[in-house]
């Protein structure tokens, strides 16, 4: 069994682009800039900005973290978006999700640019990834890919099973697993509430992917012998004796599926931390592009 350690890759990962971010440096180019925006103070989504912006300030790229309160209107939301669109130092930014309740998801979306839409949730981004065309690919399954490929794990032909049709992870991650080319060439299976006889289907898998956000959900009498298992579930259970006062649990019983399958990733340090690294690729990529059309200094 091997672990696919997105913690060690993640840090590669940053290692690999602090060294570009020297290059940059060293033709007197603008480094990339990348701008958050978290609305509300729900405490993961608080700490995962912070990871982003400590994880710019590691790579060498710029930051702008914009607090805004939870009473935030949508109108209130939608100019702030206009104006980092225009605001040419900002190579690409992300509107931490989820957002209060008095805003609408779908519009905030649909408002930013997709040349600055480094999290790939724009409709353009995402359709250009439906059809096999350059586009920002949402953090977390490009994290998956990545993972995939540094550890060479065949996908192709392989039947993979999706669990949960997220606009975040499971449904983009269906897409890129059927593509053409590795990782992909897949056989997908997108599985969510309603799937009947989901216990059989994952059964059948060779590649499990669980983006469901239930602990322990996956148990090892589900998963086939030398499967691939991919832990997306990242959900804090409240625990007194731990310093935070929460621990951090996997979909996966990790302890019991671990000892039947050929590779699988941990929780915390798997997927998680995959995330971050390639929100930071996608904004290099932003940088390039626009240093490319001249449209940055
Ligand atoms: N605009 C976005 N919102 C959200 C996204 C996203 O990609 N874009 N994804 C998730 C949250 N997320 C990034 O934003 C994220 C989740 C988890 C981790 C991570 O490193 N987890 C650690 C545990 C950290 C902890 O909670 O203490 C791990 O798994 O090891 C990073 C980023 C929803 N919103």
């Amino acid at each position: 069994m091997e672990i696919l350690d997105g913690k060690k890759v993640s840090n590669d990962i940053k290692d690999e682009i602090a060294a570009e971010v020297k290059k940059i440096k060293k033709r007197g180019e603008k480094v990339p800039h990348l701008a958050a925006v978290i609305v509300g103070n729900d405490g993961a989504s608080l700490t995962y900005v912070g990871s982003k912006v400590r994880a710019c300030e590691r790579v060498g790229f710029e930051s702008t973290l914009v607090k805004m309160p939870s009473t935030t209107s949508e109108i209130e939301l939608l100019s702030k978006i206009a104006e980092l669109n225009e605001d040419d130092n900002i190579d690409g930014f992300i509107v931490q999700l989820p957002l209060p309740p008095q805003i609408n998801t779908q519009k905030v979306l649909l408002a930013i640019d997709p040349d600055k839409d480094v999290d790939g949730f724009h409709p353009t981004n995402f359709g250009k990834m439906a059809l096999d065309m350059s586009s920002f690919i949402p953090a977390t399954p490009f994290g998956i890919l990545e993972l995939l490929e540094r550890y060479e794990v065949d996908t192709k032909g392989k039947h993979t099973v999706v669990i949960g049709r997220s606009h975040i992870v499971g449904r983009p991650m269906s897409i890129l697993m059927g593509r053409r080319g590795w990782p992909g060439n897949s056989t997908v299976t997108l599985t969510h509430s309603h799937t009947k006889n989901i216990t059989q289907i994952i059964s059948q898998a060779d590649i499990v992917i669980s983006a469901l956000g239930v602990p322990n959900f996956l148990k090892a009498e589900m998963v086939k012998d030398d499967a691939v298992v991919i832990d997306v579930g990242i959900t804090r259970v409240p625990d007194e004796s731990t310093e935070k006062g929460y621990r951090i649990v996997g979909d996966v019983d990790y302890e019991n599926v671990s000892k039947k399958v050929s590779h699988i990733t941990p929780v915390p340090g798997g997927v998680g931390p995959m995330t971050i690294a390639m929100l930071l690729k996608n904004t290099l990529l932003a940088r390039e592009r626009h240093e490319a059309n001249g449209k940055k200094k």
